[in-house]
């Protein structure tokens, strides 16, 4: 469970304040998946950080309860100085999971051969997107946070293997998606909400949320 209580949350961009939250209250269950609707600029990407606990409110209270991910596709906790395979055995502990486990795992899916045993630095985008998306994948979250649609990486081999084990896992897990399009909240999205001038307005479905967000933009 995540829960937002009066949160507020704020930038000062050196001429004015750039309003993301205004004491706003909401919370997602563990299985109903969350869409949340909101234009580009407006505060998405904030928002899915506060979920993953990578940026703190200004003011009010965040509870979570559940394993939650980190945002999807974001480059996060990986030591650019370190392999592929000390990356995966490091953070399975973090996780309380079995090294040996995510290991071979990320070694299946991301297949960057003899690159797994080199540090992630020396990797080409493609190669370190495909072997930190496999590292998500393998840590098994409650709570999946993704910004703005699905990770695409070139690589239709990658995106074959990845894409069959990411849809299950969005399938019985839940899911939060912040996107300035509903039709991307339409697949895993059970509830929806609408960011609109700091405030989450929250609908039980998705065709009442596009309501809102239609006539607001
Ligand atoms: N650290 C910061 N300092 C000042 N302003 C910030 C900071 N981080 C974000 N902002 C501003 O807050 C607003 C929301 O940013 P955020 O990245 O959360 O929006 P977004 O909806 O994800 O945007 P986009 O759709 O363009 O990716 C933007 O106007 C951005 O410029």
């Amino acid at each position: 469970m995540i829960e937002f209580t009066n949160v507020s949350k704020s930038f000062w961009t050196g001429k004015s304040r750039k309003v993301i939250l205004d004491r706003a209250t909401f919370r997602v269950d563990l299985g109903k998946s969350l869409g949340i609707l909101a234009p580009n600029g407006t505060g998405k990407t904030t928002i899915i950080n506060m979920m993953a606990g990578l940026e703190k409110a200004d003011e009010g209270r965040i509870t979570r309860t559940s394993k939650i991910s980190f945002p999807l596709g974001v480059v996060s906790g990986v030591n650019m100085k370190q392999t592929a395979q000390e990356n995966a055995r490091y953070i399975a502990r973090l996780y309380g999971l079995d090294p040996d486990y995510v290991e071979s795992f990320c070694r299946y899916l991301a297949d960057i051969k003899e690159y797994f045993t080199m540090p992630v630095g020396t990797y080409s985008q493609g190669m370190r997107s495909r072997f930190t998306f496999a590292l998500m994948l393998s840590l098994d979250f409650d709570i999946y946070l993704i910004d703005e649609g699905m990770p695409s990486t070139m690589d239709a081999a990658f995106n074959k293997r990845a894409g069959a084990i990411l849809h299950e896992r969005l399938t019985t897990g839940t899911v939060v998606i912040v996107s300035h399009s509903p039709k991307i909240l339409e697949t895993y999205c059970r509830q929806a909400a609408v960011l609109k001038d700091g405030r989450l307005h929250m609908f039980e479905t998705l065709e009442e949320a596009k309501e809102l967000y239609n006539y607001a933009n």
